[in-house]
């Protein structure tokens, strides 16, 4: 685009914005307000524009080379005004007595003061002006100027995708003038309005591709698995234990849907230890003998290793080819293609993997089925990743991280939900205490106390989430003085993330084998790691962790029938820290810390959050605009779902959007 050249085209592209589109619908994250104010209405340090007179000279002092205060007194109305502006000095020769000025700055009342931050020498048009997110490499009036420019050259680009007659309904601002309002404002009305329709807008071209993607893969290549009933139930039959009613009840909506020839996108919900394993091997095995393959992806390399020793015993009996396929085994180039050729001959049946499964070379013959672990890391792309290979296999998505239902249904909106309502029978409630750091010693002397009955316990090192070196130095310090107490009687292991993947796998399997009765670890043990001898957990500086992920580590003891305790270290510095605290221990339940968990977290807080599982948006808040979210739902639902929606001229511009996004490979991550 004219106006940008090479430099700034790199540090737009730092910014997320790389195309001319993608620039215009950079909104500004707030607006300053210029409108002109009267003394008697404005608030201690509240951001306002005063006009008036100056009635002094200026005087500039400096300070040193760099530091400066620029004074002089200006009459507004009839009230004198002392105005300072720091660390600008060019602009002293500007200011003349008796000249009309008007000033941007902080009001500090008590002093009479307004700490200048602008000076606007034509009041201009607007009253208000946004503020961009600039960086080191782009300024922000750099960046307003390019915006001027493309909006001028490119608004005629800028058509509209929300058809009329929803436009009519909902009072909603044409697009060009919605993208213009939002850059350029005249004043905090049009401000308002604009962004009430930027937040319909940018939940409804969310919810249209949602629901667009549904309706094509419902129609597109579904696959019937057409399993063996006799089969599937001689291997619920072997399993160790007998499934809990709510186990059977997603076993049959997810088997139900397998066997229709429509597209499977299911996601499982379960609190932490609630046997999502177990449904997913049920269904993987399901796959299997309907003739398909089938594909289990997780987050981490631990978890993968896990899980394929897990289902390797389970379908030990029942004529299944499991395999591992990671990084670990990508550096190992002989196995890698020994399985990648299995895996397109069909050999193998199940494959249990991380990321590495996506990669191009990896070529099923016969995919059926993937189930995902973890399903806020594996989004919508991946998914396309599969469809790109050409297969568009059934998909079951698990969690453990639930979000409540009615966000769930219109954040997922193309996904249909099963939830596993309870625990096996016979697990106690973990019981939770929360410590000062003072009192760790008390905690320690409970925690040997366990192990000596044979008990084992993870150490959960504070978390430093800014360095992974201070995170390791951390955890390093822990295990040794740990180590200095507890050993020789006990042993001690460590586990962080920057151990090799395979190193980490020797560490879990040894404590699986009980070769250590405490093992330190960072949060890499966070999801899905099963040892159920282990039954103390104890983690320290706990009111550094957010409550999924604090619920989620907790969730690593009370795994099987043994009396279970989380101790939580910490002597938290606000009301939030000690409110997560105290949730922490007043529930064992997931679906409720989740719930406070949203309650508790400001909105700004929400979306920063990964853990939460919501894609991000830029100008609605799915939490607090949750409303136009639905209404935006049910419109998108409605226009998708008319029969005519290809043939209609007044959906000219939602299908023209629609080919654009679907054509780049859809991205809501
Ligand atoms: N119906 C059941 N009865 C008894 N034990 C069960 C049952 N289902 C699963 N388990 C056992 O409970 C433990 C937890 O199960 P699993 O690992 O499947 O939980 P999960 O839901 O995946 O948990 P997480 O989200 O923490 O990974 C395992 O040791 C598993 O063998």
């Amino acid at each position: 685009m004219k106006g940008v050249g090479p430099k700034n085209a790199v540090a737009l592209s730092k910014l997320g914005i790389n195309t001319v589109g993608e620039l215009l619908q950079t909104y500004p994250f707030r607006y300053d307000d210029f409108a002109v104010r009267k003394l008697s209405e404005i608030t201690d340090q509240e951001k306002v524009t005063l006009k008036g007179t100056v009635a002094s000279e200026a005087v500039l002092t400096r300070f040193g080379r760099k530091k400066s205060r620029l004074n002089f007194r200006l009459l507004v109305d009839h009230d004198v005004v002392m105005v300072t502006f720091f660390n600008q000095p060019y602009l002293a020769p500007k200011i003349e007595t008796g000249q009309e000025m008007v000033i941007y700055g902080k009001w500090d009342s008590k002093r009479q003061r307004l700490a200048g931050m602008k000076m606007l020498f034509n009041a201009g048009t607007n009253d208000i002006a946004g503020v961009y997110r600039s960086s080191k490499e782009i300024k922000q009036a750099t960046i307003k100027k390019i915006v001027v420019t493309a909006y001028e050259l490119y608004k005629d680009l800028l058509i509209d995708i929300i058809p009329l007659e929803t436009r009519t309904k909902f009072r909603l601002l044409p697009r060009q003038k919605m993208v213009h309002d939002m850059h350029f404002p005249v004043n905090q009305t049009s401000a308002r309005l604009a962004r009430r329709s930027a937040t319909f807008d940018e939940f409804f071209r969310f919810q249209v591709k949602l629901q667009f993607i549904r309706k094509t893969e419902h129609k597109e290549q579904g696959i019937r698995l057409a399993y063996n009933n006799a089969k599937l139930r001689s291997f619920i039959a072997a399993l160790p234990f007998e499934l809990t009613d709510a186990q059977k009840k997603v076993i049959n909506e997810i088997c139900s849907d397998m066997h229709h020839d429509v597209h499977m996108n299911r996601l499982l919900q379960g609190d932490v230890g609630s046997g999502k394993t177990v449904v997913a091997a049920v269904a993987l095995y399901a796959a299997v003998t309907a003739g398909f393959q089938a594909a289990l992806m997780v987050p981490t390399e631990i978890l993968a290793q896990q899980h394929a020793e897990k289902l390797d015993r389970l379908f030990a009996k029942f004529d299944v080819t499991v395999a591992l396929l990671t990084s670990a085994t990508a550096s190992r180039v002989k196995t890698r293609r020994e399985l990648l050729k299995h895996l397109n001959d069909g050999q193998i049946n199940v494959v249990v993997g991380t990321h590495a499964l996506i990669q191009d070379d990896v070529v099923f013959k016969r995919l059926g089925l993937v189930v995902t672990d973890e399903q806020h890391r594996f989004g919508v792309n991946q998914r396309q990743k599969f469809k790109q290979k050409g297969t568009l296999p059934d998909v079951l998505a698990m969690t453990a991280t639930p979000i409540p239902r009615t966000l769930a249904i219109t954040m997922y909106g193309e996904m249909d939900i099963s939830t596993i309502t309870e625990l096996p029978a016979g697990r106690q409630p973990i019981e939770t205490v929360w410590l000062r750091e003072k009192q760790l010693q008390e905690a320690l002397l409970f925690l040997t106390r366990q192990l000596e009955l044979g008990a084992q316990a993870y150490v959960i090192s504070p978390l430093i989430e800014e360095s992974e070196m201070m995170d390791l130095k951390n955890a390093e310090e822990v295990f040794s003085r740990l180590a200095k107490q507890l050993e020789p009687r006990y042993h001690v292991g460590l586990l962080h993330g920057r151990m090799k993947a395979t190193e980490k796998n020797d560490v879990m399997s040894a404590f699986k084998a009980k070769k250590f009765d405490v093992l330190v670890a960072t949060t890499v043990i966070e999801v899905g790691v099963d040892v159920p001898n282990a039954t103390v957990m104890l983690i320290l500086d706990a009111d550094r962790f957010g409550l999924a992920q604090l619920h989620q580590l907790r969730g690593r003891v009370g795994r099987g029938s043994k009396q279970s305790y989380c101790f939580l270290i910490a002597d938290p510095k606000s009301e939030y820290g000690v409110s997560r605290m105290k949730v922490m221990t007043e529930t064992n339940n997931g679906f409720i810390i989740a719930q406070k968990d949203l309650e508790l977290r400001g909105q700004g807080d929400l979306l920063g959050n990964k853990q939460a599982g919501v894609p991000d948006f830029q100008v609605g808040d799915p939490v607090a605009d949750l409303r136009v979210l639905q209404v935006a739902q049910t419109e998108a639902a409605e226009i998708i779902n008319d029969p005519a929606f290809m043939q209609k001229s007044e959906n000219k511009g939602l299908l023209t959007y629609l080919k654009q996004e679907l054509a780049q490979g859809i991205s809501f991550d």
